[in-house]
């Protein structure tokens, strides 16, 4: 791959290199005519002023100095009458009256400027240096970053500071996370800063040209070319791509060994397990449910001591000694690095990342309960989707309330049942974050090759999405047990996305959020997918079984989020958009919590929802 990368990357620059070179002999050569022009226009220019002016008094001696020059820079056309002419130099002293010579109509300028067809980068503030100062600097520079190219990148960033530092200060710090994107961004300015120095050469050996001097500019060239050779090649090195990432300067990164467990059984999921973030990590679970064991997979597979924080020391012992848990997914083995505790100052002292995946009506109350033995600044990804009824927030209301303002928070969502994660079958989340390098750690942290994860700064988007897409999975799941068909399953889901866009974009969501992952992506997970509990949930509904019945035969060892959040939706819906007859704008959400509230029989509440009135499909849309 590298080697692949050397080639894929070298080839062009070396092309444009020899590009530059040959523009810049076709530029030396131009100049060569143009000082040859210059230099005759001048001196025929002055030949015929002096000519004139002074002809008369002094017409020999310019008439013969003059006659000399002009003849040898005369055109072929006029040659034969050169020739002629020229002989007349050894003609005895002419006649004491000369013939007449009319002036030239047009004077010509006495100073023909070189031409400056290159970029100028300034050497110094003052002016371009002479001759010799433009040439101290080039050798200056070559052996600097002659030392880069015989090191590591660093020591290339350091070489290539001594030699210009104004370009070296453009590269960002994170380029140390020498991940193969990030490589290709680091090549790329190698790629530019090699095209600038070879203008910035090519400007010092412009100011050579001042000089009439040929060898320092092709030497400069030359170089330039010659240099450029081992250095782009070393940048996509193999070595450089799988070179530990330095930590970076976060606090919660804690300085020490890994922790090693023994490898995995065979019996592991079939997660394929890729090599571990090359920095210390430790993860913890809060919630011991489906989706916190699937997460836990995830991160275990990475090669990560995770460890689960449950309710029950002895569904801890169970998963410590069987790895797998006692009741959920228990066909399922965790992989051997998840260990599991039921004491929290044992789960949360060291933890590096916390993975938080309890249901939502429940964060707060359990919170409460660890918040002292969270360490500070350790992030917190919540994984959690919904609104809580009580507050009517977002996870990250709550979790801002709880663990406090100055912690940095992220957010998964997405199509990710618990049990396909686990089976290993190919996902894509989101995890959203206002600190997207926290983002883009937990992305790398998490990311393997059949968990995909994106990044995303747009919180709310993600999180409105996560909450409504559950509400609509009630109604599809009660559109199939009302026996309704495809197509009304499919308008009302789309009509529901149209909602779930529509509370967005008014609580500051991208639009691009809720028609990614986290939105559109989840809602067609969960409405058509087989193992959603939300769509079972509405199937129940739909099949005539009340709310209570539902909620009452899951326990609580189970949840169907959307549930909740249908009622607290509403209400926030109330509380803050503005406008008259909200349920008109959004008739699934306001209907879904009627039936769920048990104000109106599915059926009927049904026949509103898919009773649209005439107007334009995307009536809230400005033309
Ligand atoms: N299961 C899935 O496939 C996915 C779940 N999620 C989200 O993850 C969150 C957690 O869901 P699951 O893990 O599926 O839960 P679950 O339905 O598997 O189990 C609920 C779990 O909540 C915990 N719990 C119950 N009462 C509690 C209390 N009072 N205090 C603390 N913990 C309590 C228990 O550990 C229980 O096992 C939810 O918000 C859900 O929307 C998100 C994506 C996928
Ligand atoms: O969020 C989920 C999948 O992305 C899980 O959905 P359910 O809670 O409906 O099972």
């Amino acid at each position: 791959m590298g080697a692949f990368l050397s080639i894929f990357l070298f080839l062009p620059m070396f092309l444009l290199l020899l590009l530059f070179l040959l523009l810049f002999l076709l530029f030396f050569l131009l100049l060569s005519s143009s000082y040859a022009s210059s230099y005759s226009s001048s001196y025929s220019s002055s030949y015929s002023s002096s000519y004139s002016s002074s002809y008369s008094s002094s017409y020999s001696s310019s008439y013969s100095s003059s006659y000399s020059s002009s003849c040898s820079s005369s055109s072929s056309s006029s040659s034969s009458s050169c020739s002629s002419s020229c002989s007349s130099l050894f003609l005895p002293v002419p006649p004491p009256v000369p013939p007449p010579v009319p002036p030239p109509p047009v004077p010509v300028p006495l100073h023909v400027p070189i031409p400056l067809p290159l970029p100028s980068v300034p050497l110094s503030d003052s002016a371009p240096p002479p001759f010799k100062w433009g040439f101290v600097g080039v050798c200056i520079r070559v052996p600097t970053w002659f030392i880069g190219v015989n090191g590591t990148k660093d020591d290339w960033l350091e070489g290539w500071k001594l030699g210009k530092p104004q370009i070296s200060s453009n590269i960002p710090k994170r380029n140390s996370k020498t991940t193969p994107l990030v490589s290709t961004t680091i090549a790329a300015q190698i790629i530019d800063a090699n095209i600038k120095l070879t203008l910035y050469w090519t400007t010092i050996a412009h100011e050579i040209m001042r000089e009439r001097s040929v060898i320092p500019i092709v030497a400069a060239t030359l170089a330039t070319l010659l240099l450029s050779l081992p250095m782009t090649a070393q940048s996509f090195s193999p070595s450089h791509q799988h070179r530990p990432r330095v930590p970076a300067n976060r606090p919660h990164q804690l300085q020490h060994t890994p922790q090693r467990h023994p490898p995995l059984s065979s019996t592991s999921l079939s997660l394929k397990s890729t090599s571990p973030p090359p920095y210390p990590v430790r993860v913890t679970v809060l919630g011991g449910g489906n989706f916190g064991l699937a997460l836990a997979s995830v991160v275990a597979k990475k090669g990560v001591p995770t460890t689960l924080l449950v309710r029950s020391p002895d569904v801890a012992s169970h998963i410590n000694e069987n790895h797998r848990h006692p009741t959920k997914m228990s066909d399922i083995a965790l992989p051997r690095l998840v260990r599991a505790t039921a004491n929290k100052k044992e789960a949360l002292n060291d933890a590096t990342y916390i993975i938080h995946a309890v249901p939502v009506q429940y964060t707060r109350a359990f919170l409460e309960t660890v918040k002292d033995e969270i360490p500070p600044n350790v992030p917190v990804l919540s994984a959690s989707k919904g609104i809580e009824t009580s507050s009517l927030g977002f996870m990250a209301d709550i979790l801002k309330e709880c663990l406090g303002e100055d912690r940095s928070y992220a957010f998964l969502s997405g199509p990710s049942f618990a049990r396909e994660i686990c089976e290993g079958v190919a996902t894509a989340v989101v995890i959203a974050s206002e600190d997207l390098m926290l983002a883009d750690d937990l992305a790398e942290l998490m990311s393997g090759d059949d968990f995909c994860v994106f990044t995303s700064r747009d919180v709310i988007g993600v999180e409105v999405g996560g909450a409504v897409k559950n509400v609509i999975a009630i109604a599809a799941g009660m559109c199939e047990g009302l026996g309704l068909g495809t197509n009304a399953m499919s308008g009302l889901v789309t009509r529901g996305c149209g909602e779930m866009r529509r509370l967005g974009i008014y609580l500051g969501a991208r639009p691009s959020t809720i028609s990614g992952l986290s939105g559109v992506g989840d809602t067609f997970g969960t409405c058509f997918g087989p193992l959603s509990r939300n769509r079972r949930f509405g199937y129940r509904l739909g099949k005539g079984e009340t709310a209570e019945e539902i909620k009452a035969s899951m326990g609580g060892s189970e949840v169907a989020e959307g549930v909740d959040t249908s009622i607290a939706l509403v209400k926030m819906i109330k509380e803050k958009c503005k406008g008259y007859r909200l349920d008109l704008k959004y008739p699934i959400l306001f209907g879904m919590s009627d039936i769920i509230e048990g104000k109106m029989k599915p059926m009927e509440g049904m026949q509103n929802i898919m009773n649209f009135p005439v107007r334009m499909e995307n009536y809230d849309e400005r033309f």
